[in-house]
């Protein structure tokens, strides 16, 4: 198979640039936070609560003294991944970056909340290569397509039925859940305190 244009600009790079040591590692920048940083990386389905979720871990986290950054599908599809779409591959191109973000930002010391539907087992196993034993941390939000459909928070379903949008996860994309998540946290049955809760016990920040 060919290289996508994305693989073949990485090996025209790779070549001629080198990588620079920092004179503070990991840990001393962890040190000065007094945290240990993480990846707490959300996957399931459009309007399975992944946003809801994130966003109240990170008010909690926040609380208790952590410092945070949350990366979240919709906001990161508007600047950095905004050339990208819905096909497969641009998907795992998304995930690609992201997690390599996530892991700069776990380098500088924080705890990092993620909040991709990130489809496929394979993107999210790469994305935990990336990162050191426990530090990256799969959440499930577990919620059945019929729930999130009902839900619809955005008509985007509704849109998908219509054939307005298309590959559309769930109905003509493919959501793959994870086989081992760190984490499960059912948001059907169980209300947003409860899994809030969950979250925060699970994660183990
Ligand atoms: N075709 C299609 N399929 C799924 N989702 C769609 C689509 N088109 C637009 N949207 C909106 O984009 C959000 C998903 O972006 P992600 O970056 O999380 O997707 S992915 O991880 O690359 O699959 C997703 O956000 P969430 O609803 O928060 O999951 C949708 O609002
Ligand atoms: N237990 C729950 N956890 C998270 N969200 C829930 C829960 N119960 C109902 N909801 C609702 O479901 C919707 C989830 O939307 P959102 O967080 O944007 O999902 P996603 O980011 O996965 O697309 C919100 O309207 C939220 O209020």
């Amino acid at each position: 198979m060919s290289d996508s244009p994305y693989q073949k600009r990485e090996h025209d790079a790779k070549a001629e640039v080198i990588w620079h040591q920092s004179h503070l590692t990991k840990a001393d920048r962890a040190k000065a936070k007094g945290q240990t940083p993480k990846c707490i990386w959300l996957t399931g389905l459009s309007g399975s609560g992944k946003s809801t979720l994130a966003n109240a871990l990170e008010v909690a986290l926040t609380q208790q003294g952590k410092h945070t950054y949350l990366l979240d599908g919709d906001n990161v599809r508007h600047g950095l991944n905004k050339n990208l779409g819905m096909s497969d591959e641009d998907r795992t191109e998304n995930i690609r970056r992201v997690s390599e973000v996530a892991k700069l930002m776990v380098d500088a010391g924080l705890v990092v909340v993620t909040a991709f539907i990130s489809p496929f087992r394979a993107d999210r196993d790469a994305a935990r290569e990336l990162f050191e034993d426990g530090e990256f941390v799969e959440v499930f939000v577990d919620a059945p397509l019929e729930e999130c459909e009902k839900r619809d928070p955005k008509g985007l379903y509704q849109k998908a039925r219509q054939g307005i949008i298309k590959e559309f996860t769930g109905i003509d994309s493919p959501y793959e859940a994870p086989e081992k998540p760190e984490v499960v946290i059912n948001t059907a049955e169980n209300d947003l305190e409860t899994c809030v809760k969950q979250l925060i016990e699970g994660i183990g920040v």
